[in-house]
C-alpha cells in the first residue's frame, strides 16, 4: 500500500515545554488511522504540524510523498482538513459556502457547480443544500464540514474529532460516511472516543506526553490489555464467593473482580501472563454446578490499554 501521508520526528517545543517529542507515523491508502491520546498530550500540535498550520521545531511531514516545509502548497493541496467544531459562516448556505471554499481552492469556475455537486452528493447533503448552515442540526453541519473538506478532491484527510458532541445515530452516520471515503485515500482521526477507534480504524496511534506509546491495530492495542482472555462468568450470588476462592486458588489466574447485578454476580478471572484459561474456568465451573448463565472470553480493552500507557494523565 501506498503511503500518503507521513510525518517524521515531528517535535514542536514552546519554550521549555516539549509538546511533541518526535512523532513519527505513516498513514496508507485505503488506511483510517486512529490519533489517541489524553489531555494536553499534543495532539493538536500534532495535527497542526501535519496540516501545515504550525511549523515543527524539528521534524518533517510528507503528503504523497511533497515535503510540508518546502512544498508546502503542493502539500497542502492534496490534503482535506475537518477543524474541530462547526463550520463557521452559519448565515451562508450549503451550497453557498461551498462554492466559496472551491474558489478559494482555485477551482475553476466552470467546475464549481458539479464540483460542490459531487462533495454534497458524497456526503448525503443534497436536500438541506439551500438551508442556512445555522439551521441545521450538529451532524448536518459536520457533513458540511466533510463535504468542504473533501471538495478539492484529496488523497489525505485529517479529521479533528468529527463525531464530537454527534448523538448516536449521527455518529453511526459519519462513521458511515468516513468509511466510504476512506476507499481511495488516507484519513487521520483525532479522537478521545475509544468506541470509534473499534469502529472505524484500521490503526491506532496512541501518544503520551508528546510521544508515541502505541501503533497497532485496535485488536494488537486489546492484546496488550491485562484483560486479554479473561473469562467472565455470570452466577448467582449465593455461589459467588465459593466460586472467587476457587478460580483465585486457580494458578493460571492472576486475579478476580466481582461486580454485583441484581440477584447474580458477575466474576471477571483475569489470567496470568494473558494465558488462555477458558477451558481450565469451563470445566472448574461444570464440576462445581455454581449454575452459570452466561461464560466470555475477553478479547482484551482498549480503554484498559490507553489507561495503563497513560497512567496519570486521564
Ligand atoms: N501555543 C502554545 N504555547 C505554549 N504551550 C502550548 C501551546 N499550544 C499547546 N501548548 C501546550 O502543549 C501541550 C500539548 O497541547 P495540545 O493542545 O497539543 O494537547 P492535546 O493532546 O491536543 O490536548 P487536548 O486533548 O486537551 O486538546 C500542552 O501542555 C499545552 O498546554
Amino acid at each position: 500500500m501506498d503511503v500518503l501521508l507521513e510525518a517524521r520526528n515531528l517535535t514542536k517545543h514552546f519554550g521549555p515545554l516539549k509538546a511533541v517529542n518526535g512523532i513519527s507515523l505513516q498513514v496508507k491508502k485505503g488506511e483510517v488511522l486512529g490519533f489517541l491520546g489524553p489531555n494536553g498530550a499534543g495532539k493538536t500540535t500534532t495535527m497542526k504540524m501535519l496540516t501545515g498550520f504550525l511549523t515543527p521545531t524539528e521534524g518533517e511531514t510528507y503528503v504523497c510523498g511533497e515535503a510540508m516545509s518546502t512544498e508546502n502548497l503542493k502539500a497542502r493541496s492534496h490534503m482535506g482538513y475537518l477543524p474541530e467544531g462547526a463550520p463557521l459562516y452559519g448565515d451562508m448556505t450549503p451550497r453557498s459556502f461551498l462554492k466559496f471554499i472551491a474558489a478559494a481552492h482555485n477551482i475553476p469556475a466552470v467546475e464549481i457547480m458539479d464540483v460542490v455537486e459531487s462533495a454534497a452528493g458524497a456526503v448525503h447533503l443534497s436536500n438541506v443544500m439551500e438551508q442556512r448552515i445555522e439551521t441545521l442540526s450538529k451532524g448536518y453541519k459536520r457533513r458540511v464540514g466533510l463535504a468542504a473538506a473533501i471538495l478539492h478532491a484529496p488523497d489525505v484527510l485529517v479529521l479533528d474529532e468529527p463525531t464530537d458532541g454527534l448523538d448516536p445515530n449521527q455518529k453511526h452516520e459519519v462513521r458511515r460516511l468516513i468509511e466510504a471515503m476512506s476507499v481511495n485515500r488516507a484519513i487521520i482521526i483525532s479522537t478521545h472516543i475509544l468506541e470509534e477507534v473499534e469502529a472505524i480504524c484500521h490503526r491506532a496511534v496512541i501518544i503520551n506526553k508528546g510521544m508515541v506509546v502505541a501503533d497497532g491495530s485496535p485488536s494488537e492495542l486489546k492484546a496488550q490489555s491485562r484483560y486479554k482472555n479473561a473469562v467472565t462468568l455470570l452466577l448467582p450470588k449465593a455461589e459467588a464467593e465459593k466460586a472467587a476462592v476457587a478460580l483465585k486458588s486457580i494458578k493460571a489466574i492472576e486475579s478476580v473482580e466481582a461486580i454485583n447485578e441484581g440477584d447474580n454476580v458477575r466474576l471477571t478471572a483475569i489470567a496470568r501472563g494473558r494465558s488462555d484459561i477458558a477451558s481450565i474456568v469451563s470445566d472448574v465451573a461444570s464440576v462445581s454446578n455454581w449454575g452459570v448463565s452466561q461464560f466470555s472470553v475477553d478479547s482484551g480493552r482498549l480503554d484498559d490499554v490507553f489507561r495503563h500507557l497513560t497512567e496519570g494523565e486521564v
